[in-house]
């Protein structure tokens, strides 16, 4: 029901606004209005709205507009950059602003790689002779600079900044870098970059010059008159920061004057340019309508991101409505992690958000799932949610012990959180001590289940498919007949196994536990068996590969994990 979900206030669909192939996601989690309707009578939906997402720098979070929504809690952003917003001023109103980095990184990449290599080739000038119905031969004019073996200097080195170095590094360029702070030997390593302390080296050495700083007071006008004249007359300036980043009379003149070969900008100030402005009309430039984050891929990324950032927020129920989570009981071996670790990095889930809690140890971490050093920055929390939107996949991977004290409470947090976000199923992924097991335990498959009454109907059918076994109750005082005739559920290191699927029968919330035997060691084989045994039943992969295990994809921190033993220089 539309009036179950939070109501959201955005720009317009199509046009300038949100996407029409992507709405269907914010529509999943929102009920969605647009600005038109909505000043149609603010006063009847401005208490409704809880959250504002822009896009396009629309709808502007202006006073007047932010004055109409008493009922706000966000302002998201899609897109990284948010200069346009007074955060002191929207936090002083007791909101908060979100936007979605990470998830733009590699299509603005791509777009300044796409920008240089244009620029540098003539590819649109090439096109444009190509297509010309006068075009009778090839002029010899149309000639282009190298890109391979050339010198790129990086200005703002930050994600996108990094991601670039990342793809020049296949062009053999040589890679100066400028930023606030030196990055770590290892990371220029990886990408070769050279660190250049003062920003004058950088634009005197470098045949390409990548702007992909923020827009703060230090970056605005960043690229005026002395900067210009400092590069190469042959020279390329690329832009997919912020217009205001350079001086646009300074750049006029210099590509009017040859101080540099020419400029490839997909941002302006303004966006976009009066159709009169000089830069409009100069042969060496290029120009791109601010389109750096414009791939479907991306945008639904920005989408998901936009919709799950409000997990955390008591007032959005359902956020996950007809999702599975999968989650692991922190229990013996940590397989249940290891099993959710196979998950996430395979899936290539997203980070959604964290689960706030207070029961765990408290922790920080880098990115355990990091592709590159430059994802590992990232700091990482004991409690995170991570989501795989087309699979309808939640999963909550905790990495802290839960605090022995506050097991009840943690358990009370999960369900209360369950429930609130619609979750259709839950999965929990356990185990239990090896040695403990009772006598019937003991032979065949060391996996067992459990079901909540209200998942069993549903599931009954797969499960009888699986022909798994259901975790055997075991007799209280076993031997005594009379005494407590009832057998219980026992589930040794299986942490907080037993009590959260008890609270969960009590409830009514439709969850299953997997789990296997095990024992203390080198639990990633135990890993692959249970993942394996979920995929069965709940077909997340679906690749036929011959060897069961390779379909996974091992995170990089499991290289922490087994197996590299001490170093023997130790004794
Ligand atoms: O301009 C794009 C962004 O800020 O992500």
């Amino acid at each position: 029901m539309a009036e179950d979900k939070p109501w959201v206030l955005i720009s317009e669909v199509g046009d300038e606004g949100f996407h029409e192939d992507v709405v269907d996601i914010l529509k999943q989690h929102f009920h969605l209005i647009c600005l038109k309707e909505f000043l149609k009578n603010p006063v009847l939906h401005g208490p409704k709205i809880q959250a504002m997402l822009m896009w396009n720098y629309r709808p502007a979070a202006e006073p007047s507009l932010l004055s109409c929504l008493p009922s706000l809690k966000v302002v998201a952003n899609g897109g990284v950059g948010i200069d346009h917003l007074d955060v002191p001023y929207i936090n002083s109103l007791g909101v908060k602003v979100a936007n979605t980095p990470g998830v733009v990184s590699d299509a603005t990449a791509d777009m300044a790689m796409a920008l240089l290599l244009a620029s540098a080739r003539m590819v649109v000038e090439g096109h444009l002779i190509s297509v010309d119905s006068k075009t009778t031969h090839v002029p010899q004019s149309l000639m282009g600079v190298e890109v391979t073996g050339s010198t790129l200097g990086i200005i703002g080195m930050g994600h996108i900044g990094y991601k670039v170095a990342q793809r020049s590094k296949g062009f053999n360029m040589r890679i100066l870098y400028h930023n606030r702070n030196r990055r770590s030997v290892e990371d220029e390593q990886a990408v070769g970059a050279s660190y250049c302390e003062k920003l004058d080296d950088l634009l005197n050495e470098s045949d390409f010059v990548v702007l992909v700083v923020n827009l703060t007071p230090e970056t605005t006008g960043l690229i005026s008159h002395r900067e210009l004249s400092l590069m190469k007359p042959t020279a390329t300036l690329i832009n997919v920061s912020r217009g205001l980043v350079v001086d646009q009379d300074a750049l006029v003149k210099a590509l009017k004057s040859g101080t540099i070969r020419a400029a490839a900008l997909d941002v302006t100030h303004p966006e976009p340019l009066p159709r009169d402005h000089p830069l409009l009309s100069l042969p060496n430039v290029l120009i791109t309508p601010h389109t750096g984050t414009n791939t479907h891929a991306t945008i639904r990324k920005m989408m998901h991101l936009m919709s799950t950032m409000f997990i955390s927020s008591q007032s959005s129920p359902a956020a996950f409505k007809g999702f599975t989570l999968v989650m692991p009981a922190v229990a013996v071996g940590n397989v249940g992690q290891l099993a959710v670790d196979l998950l996430v990095s395979t899936l290539n889930m997203s980070r959604a958000g964290y689960f706030h809690t207070d029961c765990l140890i408290p922790m920080a971490g880098n990115n355990p799932y990091a592709s590159c050093k430059e994802d590992a920055e990232e700091l990482h929390t004991p409690a995170e949610v991570y989501t795989a939107a087309e699979l309808k996949l939640a999963v909550l991977q905790i990495r802290a012990p839960i605090i022995q004290t506050r097991s009840k409470k943690f358990r009370q947090q999960l369900v209360s959180w369950i429930k609130a976000s619609g979750f259709s199923r839950t999965v929990v992924l356990s185990s239990s001590h090896s040695y403990q097991r009772d006598d019937q335990q003991l032979q065949g498959t060391p996996l067992r289940y459990l079901i909540t009454p209200s998942l069993l109907t549903a599931s009954a059918d797969a499960l009888k498919e699986l022909g798994w076994r259901e975790m055997e109750r075991i007799p209280a005082f076993p031997g005594v007949k009379d005494a407590n005739p009832e057998p219980r559920l026992c589930i040794p290191g299986g942490g907080i196994t037993k009590g959260l699927f008890t609270d969960s029968c009590d409830e009514d919330l439709p969850l299953a536990v997997l789990l296997l035997f095990c024992s203390e060691g080198d639990n990633i084989p135990d890993a692959f068996a249970l993942v394996n045994h979920l995929n069965n039943w709940l077909h997340l992969l679906d690749s036929q590969s011959q060897e069961p295990n390779s379909k996974w994809k091992v995170p990089t921190s499991w290289s922490l994990l087994f197996g590299s033993g001490i170093p023997p220089a130790l004794f």
